[in-house]
């Protein structure tokens, strides 16, 4: 019987197919980790923005991740837009069940500047599901929530990943310089070490999903027994080369291709 290793991704959708949930389950496939999802919110957006959110009622966020606990194997979980705490709540009782090294992506904020997460659940995502990672992986605004300090320079983003780890009880923080300008610059620390993953600004508005993307292939790589350096570093691979042949579809922020690493006919 031929053996598989597969990914949870809890999170939001995205109807366009750039972000969220999409780009989550594409990623898994692309890097043949078999997919499976929980729905937190139906969210009703495209390249321009959000229009419209519709939050899952809490028991079927929780029927839905009991279905998939209960029944399958799962290797590594990220979780994306989780907007209440209420949700945080839930998934903070259900995920440590499944034993699998947890990847949070902290989203607030979309790339159009629609809100993703309430206000009052971001203190509650710091103090209780962060302790609860193996990586998370904030941009710059998200970092500099996270730490209640504005953020630069590089060292600052350093310093950044550091604090989050060491003092707010991250497994590990990958801060992304997405928001910065120059080379997109991104800092892991896993508690020991500051690794630096670089790759050169590619000139592109077609940015959407780009953080879902870069942790879903982190999570998948994770599932298929990599250590968190090669995982991050095969993940940045795979997100740099997705936007760098990215698609120009919609008249806001494209997406990204998930199937550039497939057409480099590069085997990562
Ligand atoms: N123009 C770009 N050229 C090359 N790499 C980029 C570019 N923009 C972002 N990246 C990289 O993409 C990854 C995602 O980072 P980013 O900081 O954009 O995350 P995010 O803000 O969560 O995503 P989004 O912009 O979709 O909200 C990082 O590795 C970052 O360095
Ligand atoms: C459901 C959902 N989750 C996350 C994002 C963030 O996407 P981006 O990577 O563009 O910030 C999004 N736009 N929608």
């Amino acid at each position: 019987m031929m053996s598989v290793n597969t990914a949870l991704t809890i999170a939001g959708t995205d109807p366009s197919g750039g972000a969220g949930i999409q780009a989550d389950l594409k990623t898994f496939q692309e890097l043949e980790s078999y997919g499976m999802s929980v729905i937190t919110s139906v969210v009703a957006q495209n390249t321009t923005g959000v229009q419209a959110i519709h939050h899952i009622p809490l028991k079927m966020i929780e029927q839905q991740l009991d279905a998939v606990i209960s029944d399958m194997p799962i290797h590594a979980v990220k979780t994306g837009m989780i907007a209440s705490i209420e949700m945080m709540k839930l998934i903070a009782e259900k995920t440590p069940k499944t034993d699998a090294p947890y990847v949070m992506d902290p989203v607030m904020v979309a790339t159009s500047g629609d809100t993703l997460m309430e206000a009052n659940a971001r203190n509650f995502l710091r103090e209780q599901l962060l302790p609860l990672t193996a990586l998370v992986t904030p941009n710059i605004p998200e970092a500099e929530f996270l730490i209640g300090e504005q953020i630069e320079t590089v060292e600052d983003m350093m310093q950044a990943a550091a604090l989050i780890v060491d003092t707010f009880g991250a497994g590990a923080a990958l801060v992304k310089g997405g928001h910065m300008t120059g080379d997109a610059i991104d800092f892991l620390y896993d508690g020991n070490k500051i690794h630096t993953f670089s790759s050169e600004r590619i000139d592109t508005k077609n940015t959407h999903g780009t953080g879902c993307t870069y942790s879903a292939a982190i999570t998948a790589y994770l599932s298929k027994g990599f250590s968190l350096y090669d995982a991050v570093k095969k993940a940045k691979h795979f997100v740099t080369a997705a936007i760098a042949n990215s698609f120009s579809l919609g008249s806001g922020h494209g997406p990204t291709n998930h199937w550039a690493t497939r057409a480099e006919k590069v085997r990562l």
